[in-house]
């Protein structure tokens, strides 16, 4: 009775993305808000009415409130989770964040061990609200000449940023999240540029130390093992070890390519000698000509970057990741 309590005076504060999984995601709100009545649960929700939306709310909330722990919880995909940790940035030991999944690829949930059911998300929610909850590294990207940006799930430069942010542009992503098709769109995109990227040179600076890597595809950073909805490229990253897992793909032929791309999915693409990897705190990502870099699947910008963990932590509800 008395945690019942507890919950009605802790205020959540609900930053719902109608758009994610393609409107998904606002029907998932229609069926919480109904349960947080039910609950008599004290909450606010703010819906993103564009893009970028999520950063300016979560900073605002943060701002805006002087208490030790702001409790956040997301209902929507990875992008809006990007956003949203991007607005709390430098105020993320003061955080909590929660996710309801209602996005197309939700790598997030499947690396944080939250419930992909949404109603299993709200009740798991709502029963650890009360509890402390687990801390999770951060990754801080600084863009030249740019405001730093965080990333919860990975970071990368090449092919594959070409590649989402061509696929986040596309009219087609919408329609094809209609019939679940989502994913194919990125395989179009995929195989439009398979026969055409242009590989680079990429020069890392890692924990100190200098690598050159000729003719590479790409050079993904990551704190946790999905992305792409789904695709397992860093099968041994953890969320709490202070670390980030790096992986470069580089002097491939392009049929070779298409063989990594689908071992990804299982995470078997460690054994081809092509893909390299490493584990450190600090990288710095150089290419011979200026290449995307996303931020948790989101178009942030070209190289050079550099990459490292963030001194504060966040705490994420879950019990998992
Ligand atoms: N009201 C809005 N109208 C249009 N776009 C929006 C709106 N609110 C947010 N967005 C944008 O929607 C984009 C997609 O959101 P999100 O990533 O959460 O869903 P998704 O792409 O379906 O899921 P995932 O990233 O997990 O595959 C984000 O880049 C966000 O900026």
């Amino acid at each position: 009775m008395r945690g019942i309590e507890n919950i009605k005076m802790t205020k959540l504060y609900f930053i719902v993305n109608p758009k994610a999984g393609n409107g998904k995601a606002k029907l998932i709100w229609s069926s919480v808000e109904k349960q947080l009545a039910q609950q008599e649960i004290n909450y606010e929700r703010y819906f993103t009415e564009r893009s970028g939306h999520g950063k300016i709310i979560a900073k605002q909330i943060m701002e805006s409130n002087d208490k030790n722990k702001v409790t956040i919880i997301i209902v929507g995909g990875d992008g809006t989770i990007n956003e949203v940790i991007n607005g709390i940035g430098n105020h993320s030991s003061k955080a909590r964040i929660g996710v309801i999944p209602g996005g197309s690829g939700n790598d997030f949930t499947r690396g944080y061990g939250i419930p992909r059911n949404p109603e299993m998300a709200l009740a798991f929610l709502l029963s650890e609200v009360n509890n402390v909850s687990p801390t999770f590294d951060l990754g801080k990207i600084d863009l030249e000449g740019d405001r730093e940006h965080f990333f919860i799930n990975s970071t990368g430069a090449g092919f594959d940023a070409l590649i989402s942010y061509e696929a986040n542009q596309s009219k087609w992503k919408g329609l094809m999240n209609r019939f679940s098709l989502g994913q194919l769109v990125y395989v179009i995109i995929l195989l439009k540029h398979l026969f055409s990227y242009k590989c680079t040179t990429i020069e890392l600076t890692i924990d100190g130390k200098k690598y050159t890597f000729p003719d590479t595809w790409f050079v993904t950073v990551s704190n946790q093992p999905f992305y792409g909805g789904g695709m397992k490229i860093s099968p041994h990253a953890t969320t709490k070890d202070g670390k980030l897992n790096i992986t470069i793909v580089h002097q491939l032929s392009r049929l070779k390519l298409l063989l990594v791309f689908l071992s990804v999915f299982w995470g078997k693409h460690l054994m081809f000698k092509e893909v390299n990897t490493f584990l450190a705190q600090k990288i710095s990502i150089y290419s011979t000509e200026p290449i995307y870099v996303h931020s948790d699947g989101e178009h942030i910008g070209l190289t050079p970057l550099q990459v490292t963990v963030h001194h504060e932590p966040i705490s994420i509800l879950t019990r998992g990741g």
